[in-house]
C-alpha cells in the first residue's frame, strides 16, 4: 500500500449567487459550471491536459444535460477522454465532490482533480401529477384519432395542478417534514427565539455586504455573462440595510402562527456554481502552484432527518476529536446557514452539557464556538443556498478567508437534507 499522499487546494472561484425570482434565471446548472470555470481554468499556468478527471455535485440534474460533470468538462474543452460524474447527496453533493478528489488524490490514484458544484433552483422542474401522467401514457398508446378523442374524456382539472419540484425538494420523503420544520424543531429544543434567530440572519447580511465592499470575495467570485449580454458580478441577495425592525415583519413560514422560521432568517433560493482545484504534491511541484490550503481530515455522519440541521456537529466533533484539539483551536469555521435557528441551534448543541453527553459521550459540554470565527463573511441567509454547490462554496470560502485572515486551521460544515452532516478541515499550507 503506497502512503497517503498530501492534498492540497490550488484555486476555485464560483460564480456570484442568483436569487431565484419566480421564473427560470438565465442559466441552467452547466451554464453556471461552465461560466465560472473558464475564468477559473484561464488563469492556471497547467495546459488542461494535467487534469486527471471532472467531479460536479448538482442536485436537481436537468434531463437535457444529464451528468452534467461530463457536459461541463466537454463544453469547457476538457476533451473527450475527461471522465467526469456528478454526484447527488442533497446539499452535501458540492463538499462530497471535494471530498472525492481528496480521497482519490490522497490514495495516489490521482493528481489533478477538478471538484465542483452547480445548481439552478429557479429551473427545478415541475412534475406531473401520476394520474396526468397515466393519462399521457394512454393517449399516446392509443390507436386510432377517434380513440385519442374519447381520451379527451377523462382530462381531469387537477392534471394541470402540477407537483412543485422544489417544494417536494425541500421535503424529507422518511419524515415528510419540509426542511423548515426540520428547523423548527431545532429552534424549540435549543430555546432559540425569533429575535435570536432574526440577529443571526442580520448579521449575515451585514457581514456579507461588508466582504462585498472589501476584498473579501476577490478572486473568488467571477462574472457571469448572460446570453442577452448582462453581466452578472455580485451576489443579488444581500439585503445590507437588515435591521431588527425589518427581520420582525415577516410572518413564520413553516409552523403558522408561532414558528421562528421567517423569509428572513432562512437560507435563499438561488441559482450558483463553483469549483475548486484539489492537487496532489507531485502535481504543486510539477507545475510549479502555490496551494491555498491542505485538506487535512473529513467526515460524514447519519442522523434522524427530523433534526438533519445539527449534522455539522455530529461530522465536525470527530474531526476535531481525532486531531486533539479543542473548538478553541479551530480559527475559522464556515457552518453553512440552511436556517438562522439551524446554526444557532449547532452552536447551542456543542455548549449542551445533556446533548454533549447524551449523544457525544462526553463528560461535560464541548465549547461555545466565538461568534467571531463563524461565518466571518455572511452566508446562505444573505447569499443564498444553491444546494448542490453550497458544500463546494464554504470549503472555497473558507480557504479564502483562512488565508486573508492569516488563520492556521478551520473547518467548514453543513446539514445535508435526508439526516446527514459534512465536514472538512484546512489546515495553512506548511
Ligand atoms: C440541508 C439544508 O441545507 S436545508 C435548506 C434547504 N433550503 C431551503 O429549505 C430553502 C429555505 N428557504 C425558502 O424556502 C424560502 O426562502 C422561503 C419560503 C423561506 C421564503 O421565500 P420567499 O418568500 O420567496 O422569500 P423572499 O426572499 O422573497 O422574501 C419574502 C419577503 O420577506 C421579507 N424579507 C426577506 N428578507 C428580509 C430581510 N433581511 N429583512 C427584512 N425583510 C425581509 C421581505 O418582505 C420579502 O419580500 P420582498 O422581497 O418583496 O422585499
Amino acid at each position: 500500500m503506497t502512503e497517503p499522499q498530501r492534498v492540497f487546494l490550488v484555486d476555485g472561484a464560483r460564480t456570484p449567487f442568483l436569487k431565484a425570482r419566480g421564473t427560470p434565471g438565465p442559466f441552467t446548472p452547466v451554464d453556471l459550471a461552465v461560466q465560472c470555470g473558464r475564468p477559473l481554468l484561464a488563469r492556471q499556468p497547467f495546459a488542461r491536459e494535467a487534469l486527471d478527471l471532472v467531479i460536479l455535485g448538482c442536485v436537481n440534474v436537468m434531463a437535457d444535460e444529464m451528468n452534467p460533470a461530463r457536459v461541463a468538462a466537454l463544453r469547457l474543452g476538457l476533451g473527450e477522454r475527461m471522465v467526469a460524474f456528478t454526484m447527488q447527496i442533497n446539499c452535501g453533493s458540492g463538499m462530497q465532490s471535494i471530498d472525492t478528489a481528496y480521497r482519490y488524490i490522497r490514495s495516489g490514484s490521482h493528481d489533478m482533480i477538478l471538484a465542483g458544484g452547480a445548481e439552478a433552483l429557479s429551473h427545478t422542474p415541475l412534475i406531473l401529477r401520476q394520474s396526468a401522467a397515466e393519462w399521457l401514457g394512454r393517449l399516446g398508446a392509443a390507436r386510432s384519432p377517434m380513440d385519442k378523442l374519447k381520451l379527451l374524456g377523462d382530462v381531469r382539472p387537477d392534471f394541470f395542478k402540477p407537483v412543485i419540484g422544489l417544494e417536494r425538494g425541500l421535503t424529507d420523503p422518511i419524515t415528510e417534514l419540509g426542511m423548515g420544520q426540520t428547523a423548527e424543531i431545532l429552534a424549540h429544543r435549543f430555546g432559540i427565539t425569533r429575535e435570536m434567530a432574526d440577529e443571526y440572519a442580520m448579521q449575515s447580511h451585514h457581514r456579507l455586504a461588508a466582504a462585498q465592499k472589501g476584498d473579501a470575495l476577490k478572486g473568488e467570485v467571477v462574472p457571469a455573462f448572460g446570453p442577452d449580454g448582462t453581466v452578472y458580478d455580485h451576489d443579488d441577495g444581500v439585503r445590507p440595510d437588515s435591521d431588527m425592525a425589518g427581520l420582525a415583519k415577516p410572518k413564520p413560514v413553516f409552523e403558522k402562527p408561532y414558528g421562528k422560521v421567517t423569509a428572513g432568517n432562512s437560507s435563499q433560493i438561488t441559482d450558483g456554481a463553483s469549483w475548486l482545484i484539489v492537487a496532489s504534491e507531485k502535481a504543486i511541484n510539477l507545475h510549479g502552484l502555490e496551494p491555498i490550503a491542505e485538506i487535512t481530515d473529513s467526515e460524514w455522519a447519519g442522523l434522524d432527518p427530523a433534526v438533519m440541521g445539527l449534522g455539522p456537529v455530529l461530522s465536525s466533533t470527530p474531526i476535531v476529536q481525532r486531531h486533539g484539539l479543542s473548538i478553541e483551536d479551530v480559527d475559522l469555521w464556515e457552518l453553512n446557514e440552511a436556517f438562522a435557528a439551524q446554526v444557532l441551534a449547532c452552536v447551542a448543541a456543542w455548549d449542551h452539557h445533556d446533548f454533549c453527553r447524551e449523544v457525544l459521550g462526553f463528560d461535560a459540554a464541548f465549547g461555545r464556538i466565538d461568534r467571531e470565527r463563524l461565518n466571518v463573511d455572511g452566508g446562505a441567509i444573505s447569499l443564498g443556498h444553491p444546494v448542490g454547490t453550497s458544500g463546494n462554496r464554504i470549503v472555497l470560502h473558507l480557504a479564502n478567508a483562512m488565508n486573508k485572515r492569516g488563520a492556521k486551521r478551520g473547518i467548514a460544515t453543513e446539514c445535508i437534507g435526508g439526516g446527514l452532516g459534512g465536514a472538512m478541515m484546512l489546515e495553512a499550507v506548511q
